[in-house]
C-alpha cells in the first residue's frame, strides 16, 4: 500500500505510514504512544505476531488481510471509553455497508459476514502524563481466506475478495475516514450517538446465546441488544442480566 495516496484520497488529515512487515501494529503505535502529537493511522502489509482480544493471536498471511491501527487522543483521558470498541464496530460496519458489503456486529465488536469472522477489532488504551488518553485502535480484516489458514485459526472465517475490484489504498482511505469520523463523534457524545446503531446491526438480537467465561458457561439467555455504555444485555430465565466486556465470550445455541 501507499501511504502517501492514501492520504491522498481520505479527507481525515491523518498522517499514514506503511511498513511491509511488524510484529503488531497496535504493540508498535502503544510503545510509541508516550512521544505521539497527533493521529497516525499504520498500516502493515503483513504481522508476524498480530494481537487479538483477550491475549488472543490475529493470524493473518502477508497480502491476505488488512492489519492497521490508528492511535487518537481522548483528551478526557479513559472516563466514559467503554463504549468506544463497539462504536469502532460500527463505524467498520456501516463503511463496509456504504460500499456494498452487507454485514454485522457480534458482541461486543466483531464483524461478522453471513455469520463468520471478517473482521476484528482490538482497542488498547495508554494513559499521557497530561491525563489524556491514546487509543490504539487496531483492525484486521480478512481480504483472501486460504483453507490453510482457516485450519489453523480453528474455525470458518469470511472474507471479502471483492476488494480486488476497489483497491487497497482507496479502501485503506475510505475506512480511515470512517473510523476518523465515528472517533471525532465519540469524542464528542459519547456511545449514545452509536447505541441505536449498534442494535441495528446486531446479528444475534433475539436470539438464545450463551456466555462462557474461560471456557465455562456463566449465562444462557436471549441476546437483547447492548445498554448505552456498551454492556451486553441477556434476557435470562431469571431475569436481564448486564454483561461487561472482558474475558467473556458469547456463543449462539442455535
Ligand atoms: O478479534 C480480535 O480478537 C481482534 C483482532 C485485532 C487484530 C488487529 S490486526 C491490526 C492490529 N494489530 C494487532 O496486533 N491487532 C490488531
Amino acid at each position: 500500500m501507499n501511504a502517501d495516496r492514501i492520504m491522498a484520497l481520505s479527507r481525515a488529515g491523518v498522517a499514514v505510514e506503511v511498513v511491509e512487515e511488524t510484529g503488531s501494529t497496535n504493540a508498535d503505535l502503544l510503545a510509541r504512544a508516550p512521544r505521539l502529537t497527533a493521529p497516525v493511522l499504520l498500516v502493515a502489509e503483513h504481522q508476524t505476531a498480530g494481537r487479538g482480544r483477550a491475549g488472543r493471536s490475529w493470524l493473518s498471511e502477508p497480502g491476505h488481510s488488512l492489519t492497521f491501527s490508528l492511535a487518537w487522543r481522548f483528551a478526557g483521558g479513559l472516563r466514559g471509553l467503554a463504549g468506544l470498541p463497539l462504536a469502532i464496530g460500527v463505524a467498520l460496519a456501516e463503511t463496509l455497508g456504504r460500499l456494498g458489503q452487507s454485514v454485522q456486529l457480534k458482541w461486543p465488536n466483531d464483524v461478522l459476514k453471513d455469520g463468520d469472522k471478517l473482521a476484528g477489532i482490538l482497542v488498547e488504551t495508554q494513559v499521557a502524563a497530561d491525563g489524556a488518553a491514546w487509543t490504539i485502535v487496531g483492525i484486521g480484516v480478512n481480504l483472501v481466506m486460504p483453507d490453510a489458514l482457516e485450519d489453523r485459526i480453528g474455525r470458518s472465517a469470511a472474507a471479502m475478495p471483492w476488494l480486488a475490484r476497489m483497491g487497497r489504498d482507496e479502501l485503506m482511505a475510505t475506512l480511515l475516514d470512517g473510523l476518523a469520523e465515528a472517533l471525532a463523534l465519540f469524542a464528542r457524545d459519547g456511545f449514545a450517538a452509536f447505541v441505536a446503531r449498534w442494535n441495528t446491526l446486531h446479528a444475534w438480537q433475539g436470539r438464545p446465546v450463551v456466555l462462557l467465561d474461560r471456557g465455562e458457561v456463566q449465562h444462557e439467555g436471549l441476546a437483547a441488544g447492548v445498554d448505552d455504555t456498551g454492556r451486553l444485555l441477556l434476557d435470562t430465565a431469571a431475569g436481564r442480566v448486564t454483561i461487561v466486556a472482558g474475558d467473556v465470550s458469547l456463543r449462539t445455541k442455535d
